[in-house]
């Protein structure tokens, strides 16, 4: 039977890839696709998508499993089951501001692409604050004057430290995470167990 997996397009993709070379996967075929967002070998099917669609595709039953970041997990929690964790997307949330930023005693604006994570935290603090939604670049809103201060993620620390920001707080620990459809894992669990026993180091691919 065959299996359908939802890749995460960009930084993830490739980190994927490199793991399933690494577990001797052939990935010839899925590195030179080209600008083609579909790829069969074998017995597996891949697509490539956007974080917060494969959540949705899996969710869906379009896809059987899925490579999400957490962070796209937590934020939009798509119906599916989490699975387990990859060894890459490693980073955590963070709480950052400009250096030297002066205490304000007016509710706060906080720039972020997670909402509902940015809620759910200063729910945790006790602190009132005012959401500003960005879809990217979002060191920039309190350097630009659009926020007091951000939440994303951070991995080395480069991005919050070139544009002039400080983390303030460092919260949950991400990584890469494989998600299944709930139906996919009891209807087709004889083709997905292998599959996913090879993920977790515990079997041959191919
Ligand atoms: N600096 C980072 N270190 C580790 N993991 C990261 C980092 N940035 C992003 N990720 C993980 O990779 C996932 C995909 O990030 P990526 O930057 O490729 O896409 P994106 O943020 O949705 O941007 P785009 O709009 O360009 O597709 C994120 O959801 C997160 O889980
Ligand atoms: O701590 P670092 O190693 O510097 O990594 C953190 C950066 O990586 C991600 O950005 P991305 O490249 O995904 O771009 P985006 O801001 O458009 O989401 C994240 O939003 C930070 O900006």
């Amino acid at each position: 039977m065959k299996i359908c997996i939802a890749l995460t397009k960009g930084r993830l993709e490739e980190q994927f890839l490199q793991y399933l070379n690494s577990l001797c996967f052939d990935v010839e075929p899925l590195i030179n696709k080209g600008r083609k967002l579909w790829v069969e070998t074998g017995n597996l099917q891949f697509f490539f998508a956007k974080g917060v669609d494969v959540g949705t595709y899996v969710e869906h039953g379009i896809a059987d499993l899925g490579i999400i970041g957490e962070d796209i997990l937590l934020e939009y929690q798509p119906d599916v089951f989490d699975l387990f964790p990859l060894p890459f997307g490693k980073c955590r949330f963070a709480l950052a501001e400009v250096a030297n930023k002066k205490e304000t005693m007016s509710k706060r604006k906080i720039a972020t692409k997670y909402p509902n994570i940015t809620n759910e935290y200063f729910r945790s603090t006790g602190e009132s604050v005012d959401i500003v939604k960005l879809e990217g670049s979002v060191e920039l809103a309190p350097v630009l004057g659009l926020s007091d201060a951000i939440v994303d993620i951070v991995e080395t620390g480069t991005t919050l430290a070139e544009n002039g920001l400080i983390i303030k707080e460092e919260f949950h620990p991400l990584s890469a995470r494989c998600i299944a459809n709930r139906s996919s894992l009891k209807i087709k669990k004889a083709s997905i167990s292998p599959f996913l026993d090879a993920l977790q180091g515990q079997g041959v691919l191919n």
